[in-house]
């Protein structure tokens, strides 16, 4: 593989009226970075109706992509972290003591989970596979128990970062219905009991007013909500703030199997609440749920209900001043959307022009599109710099097992220019590859030169399918680069096993699905792919799909590894790994 050149990355940008951008400490110019903090500017639920307007005001500096030279992903300065952490200290939460979400209050880079990824990436075994330690020479072993490799980040405010919230929803009095209606909360530790956090100091203030407004509603309605004495009845509800304006997108979920179950009950309770809180809903939705499990949500589109308001919450693609992402309750979406920005340009930033993405996992395809539009944005700056610079991005293809994404997709690729999304139409067909094309090249171990230089069709795709079913689907054929962000539980046994599998120089760089006929066990899915970007909301997943992936003969080494603290308080930590496939 060709290692990237450290020119060409780019310093993130700590300009006027970025006050919460994050400084490198290499640079003061750099590129455009759009700050999460202009759209908190919006924040608690005030009416903006200007919503994307507001947005394409604000000052961005789309030329200003000429940074200075700046090592792996984004440095952040220690003192970042020191002032963060003090002015964690002046927010006193009411609901600290009761309330399951938040470990600490005060030092939130000073978590358990945050000491062991420290230690795990300075242990014996990473050290030995880690890109750093090979160029410096040192030796593998140390004494010292971290030795800094990993870095950490607190990439937001550290109070009203929540931008979502899945609340369980309980009678006031505890179980039997009265006109006193519904408190909304978390279990209490180990317990079924729930505690009621209305005050919550990290919830955006839309949550709250949202939470207030339920109150007040299912007392005035009678609303109860679920137990076992009872038929029907609320169980959750969500609340998805929409940051440019404010707005809350709610969803109730109620324990019936037909929507029709739950009349009058239910339309009683969004007319209630309409009249408390006439600005705050940008939509309403009901999921019926009555399973006996603990999923809050099913997949099934006959469960779920728009009841008022557009289909769509709309949040900036974070890499500038173009396009939108589309979330439909049915979509997964970060809980600290803010935070998960900074991850999306760091993810931008460590993808190398001209590449070919593939991204598994990929929700919505918020980081596959980020980087389109990252390299869309910064077109000229690489094409000046980077020897054989073609273009921005060859093509993305996305994929999750969701299928209600294609959906949220494809309205983001109507909110950009065509020409980001697709090359022209041109009238000559494109060569096909044929299988027996595809055995004679395998066989004489040469490279297949039929790839068509003259694309045409669209950039991005996406495919509904689990991270294994796309990979067999042909979806990183021809990809440089793998993005994963897998659940919690981390990669797939089948992916992880494909990107453990030897190199075969033998296997042809084909990308297109040609390559489905050639017998499975011949093919390496993963084969094309030198870099691999993984983003992983579960450490203890990450630290067993590393040391697999390290220990394999996949010829994988660790260059670098930063940890974001994306929900500040809680004993959480995400961390995004870039893998180089020797
Ligand atoms: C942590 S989310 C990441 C989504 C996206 N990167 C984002 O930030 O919005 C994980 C995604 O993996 C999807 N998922 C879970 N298990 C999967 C599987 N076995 N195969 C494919 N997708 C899966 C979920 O639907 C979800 O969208």
């Amino acid at each position: 593989f060709v290692s990237r050149p450290s020119h060409l990355l780019l310093t993130r940008q700590h300009d006027e009226g970025h006050s919460q951008c994050v400084r490198t400490k290499s640079s003061s110019s750099a590129v455009t970075f759009l700050s999460a903090v202009h759209r908190r500017k919006t924040k608690g639920g005030s009416t903006n109706k200007a919503g994307g307007g507001d947005r394409r005001r604000q000052k961005t500096n789309t030329n200003a992509s000429a940074g200075q030279p700046r090592p792996v992903l984004t440095i952040y300065e220690d003192e970042r972290n020191d002032e963060v952490n003090e002015k964690r200290k002046n927010i006193v939460c009411e609901h600290f003591d009761s309330c399951p979400g938040c470990v600490t209050n005060t030092n939130v880079g000073e978590t358990d989970i945050v000491r062991s990824a420290a230690r795990f990436f300075s242990s014996t075994s990473i050290r030995k596979n880690r890109l750093d330690v090979e160029r410096s020479g040192e030796d593998w072993v140390v004494e010292a128990e971290e030795d800094g490799f990993y870095e950490v980040v607190v990439p937001t405010e550290t109070s009203e970062w929540r931008t979502q919230a899945k609340l369980v929803a309980a009678s006031k009095s505890g179980g039997q219905w009265t006109k006193e209606g519904c408190i909304f909360g978390l279990y209490q530790r180990g317990t079924h009991n729930v505690i009621s956090i209305p005050n919550c100091k990290v919830h955006h203030p839309s949550i709250n007013r949202a939470i207030l407004a339920l109150e007040k509603a299912t007392a005035k309605t009678g609303t109860h909500a679920y137990s076992d004495e009872w038929t029907g009845g609320l169980r959750y509800v969500q609340l998805q703030v929409e940051r440019t304006t404010g707005k809350i997108c709610l969803t109730v979920v109620w324990n019936e199997s037909e929507l029709k179950e739950t009349h009058p009950y239910l339309s009683r309770l969004t007319k209630e609440l309409s009249k408390i809180e006439p600005d705050l809903w940008h939509s309403m939705w009901c999921h019926c749920n009555d399973g006996t499990g603990n999923n809050i949500f099913t997949r099934s589109p006959r469960n779920w209900h728009r009841l008022s308001g557009p289909e769509f919450v709309r949040e900036p693609i974070p890499v500038g001043d173009l396009g939108w992402l589309y979330f439909s309750p049915l979509a997964f979406r970060q809980g600290n959307i803010d935070g998960f920005d900074i991850i999306a340009n760091d993810v931008a930033r460590a993808v190398a022009p001209g590449s070919k993405v593939c991204e598994l996992y990929a929700g919505v395809g918020m980081l596959g599109l980020s980087a389109l539009i990252f390299h869309h944005n910064n077109h000229e700056y690489y094409r000046d710099r980077v020897e054989g610079y073609s273009e921005p991005l060859t093509w993305i293809r996305c994929s999750d097992e969701n299928p209600a994404n294609p959906r949220c997709f494809s309205a983001s690729l109507r909110s950009l220019p065509q020409k980001i999304t697709e090359y022209p139409r041109k009238e000559e067909e494109q060569k096909t590859v044929t299988l027996g094309d595809l055995m004679k090249t395998m066989e004489a171990g040469g490279d297949y030169e039929g790839e068509a230089a003259d694309r045409t069709g669209p950039k991005a795709s996406y495919m509904v399918a689990s991270a294994a079913e796309a990979l067999k689907a042909g979806q990183a054929l021809g990809a440089d680069i793998l993005i994963v962000d897998p659940p919690r539980k981390g990669l797939e046994d089948y992916v992880l096993d494909e990107l453990c599998k030897p190199f075969n120089p033998k296997q042809p760089c084909v990308e297109s699905s040609d390559m489905l006929t050639v017998p499975d066990h011949l093919v390496n899915w993963v084969n094309d792919v030198q870099t691999l970007i993984y983003v992983s909301c579960g450490f203890d997943a990450l630290a067993r799909d590393c040391e697999k992936l390290l220990s394999s003969g996949g010829g994988w080494k660790l260059e670098s590894a930063t940890g974001y603290i994306l929900f500040p308080g809680s004993n959480h930590v995400e961390t995004l790994c870039i893998f180089r496939r020797r």
